[in-house]
């Protein structure tokens, strides 16, 4: 082999100069965070985030890939922002959910997770300022809306601050062979979304609902003849071995995430926001014709695209809905406030949820 002394001797240099940038990287966003405390700014600042990951990538020239330097670059600002303040996140739990991996992803190492039972005592913790931000799935790409999750914004004023997507692979987790399995538990959603690998190989089998794919994990480390479906992460968190691996049904099962907090985002510009809404029509709208097409009028006309319509049971009278919408742009853009003055007037309620970045 030739020899690598001479190669190591220069990433030893580069390693030096790494670190003292870093630090010295560090040292500024610790002046930063000075600054916004004497007058009380946000501390994560999604749009500046967002714009600090695209000015990287689009620096960076390889052999790197824009994953990697993404994932490095958010350790760094997790580092960045910990020595503002030690920042607090809530996800829901227990521990090495889907919802904690995402959360890591965002925020990186340097900041505090605690784990919530329920999204309704995510929200409450971040209303009631026992935590600085929530993390809460908002639909999944192959088992659609997460409803109870989106039901919360119904009656809570936080707001989305910024979103993630993330690759969501599971595994059938379990001390059990696989004759010996009677029950698969997990969250309802994973199990939807490995629906066809349970038929085919455990089609006998009950299917039980767990608080969350942590909590099947620990159901199934207790009980015997139990099976849990859940991330690799829970395996080696409550130490139970993996049976089976990618058992989702659809490759590129893919999870989108919201952070919400009590702060609303700036705008990134250039076409790199997103806005949520959620519109409820008039009482008697469903007798009168037209009405949906008013609802999103204002938005098309304005050349504001609309990339997510939902409809919920509003729970004021039976086949009533309320709508939640994803659009393209910020609050902050003119024709953005003017559609949604506009769609005011055929609605009952618009209330905006949130801009961030795409
Ligand atoms: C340093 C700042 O605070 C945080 C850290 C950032 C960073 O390390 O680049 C960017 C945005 C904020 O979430 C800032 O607001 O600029």
């Amino acid at each position: 082999m030739m020899d690598l002394t001479p190669f190591r001797e220069k990433i030893d240099v580069i390693d030096r100069q790494l670190v003292e940038l870093i630090n010295e990287r560090l040292a500024l966003a610790a002046e930063i965070g000075k600054a916004k405390r004497s007058v009380g700014g946000k501390i994560y600042v999604a749009e500046r985030e967002a714009e600090v990951l695209r000015k990287v990538t689009s620096l960076s020239k390889g052999p790197i890939k824009n994953d990697a330097l993404k994932a490095i670059y958010c350790e760094i600002m997790s580092a960045a922002i910990a020595l503002e303040k030690p920042l607090q996140i809530a996800y829901l739990g227990p521990e090495s959910t889907n919802s904690h991996q995402a959360a890591i992803k965002k925020f990186g190492s340097s900041v505090d997770y605690h784990a919530m039972t329920s999204f309704a005592d995510i929200f409450t913790a971040v209303e009631k300022k026992e935590v600085d931000y929530g993390i809460i799935p908002i639909e999944n790409s192959t088992d659609g809306s997460v409803r109870d999750a989106i039901d919360q914004f119904v009656s809570s004023e936080l707001k989305i601050v910024a979103q993630l997507y993330m690759e969501i692979s599971y595994c059938l987790i379990t001390n059990e062979p696989l004759d010996q399995i009677k029950k698969v538990y997990s969250k309802d959603q994973a199990l939807a979304q490995c629906r066809l690998w349970l038929q085919r190989h455990l089609p006998n089998v009950e299917l039980c609902d767990a608080s969350s794919t942590a909590r099947a994990v620990q159901i199934a480390s207790e009980q015997p003849g139990a099976a849990a479906v859940a991330n690799e992460l829970a395996s080696v968190r409550y130490g139970v071995p993996i049976l089976a691996r990618n058992i989702e049904d659809k490759a590129n099962n893919m999870t989108r995430f919201f952070v919400i907090g009590r702060e609303p985002s700036g705008a990134v510009g250039g076409g790199r926001d997103m806005t949520s809404l959620l519109v409820l029509l008039d009482e008697n709208a469903a007798l009168h014709s037209g009405t949906l097409l008013k609802m999103v009028e204002p938005l098309s006309k304005r050349g504001i695209n609309l990339s997510k319509i939902e409809s919920r049971p509003s729970r004021r009278k039976a086949w009533d809905y309320y709508f939640y919408i994803d659009t393209g742009g910020h609050i902050d853009d003119p024709e953005m406030r003017e559609a949604i003055a506009e769609m005011r007037q055929y609605c009952t309620m618009v209330k905006w949820l949130g801009s961030y970045p795409r």
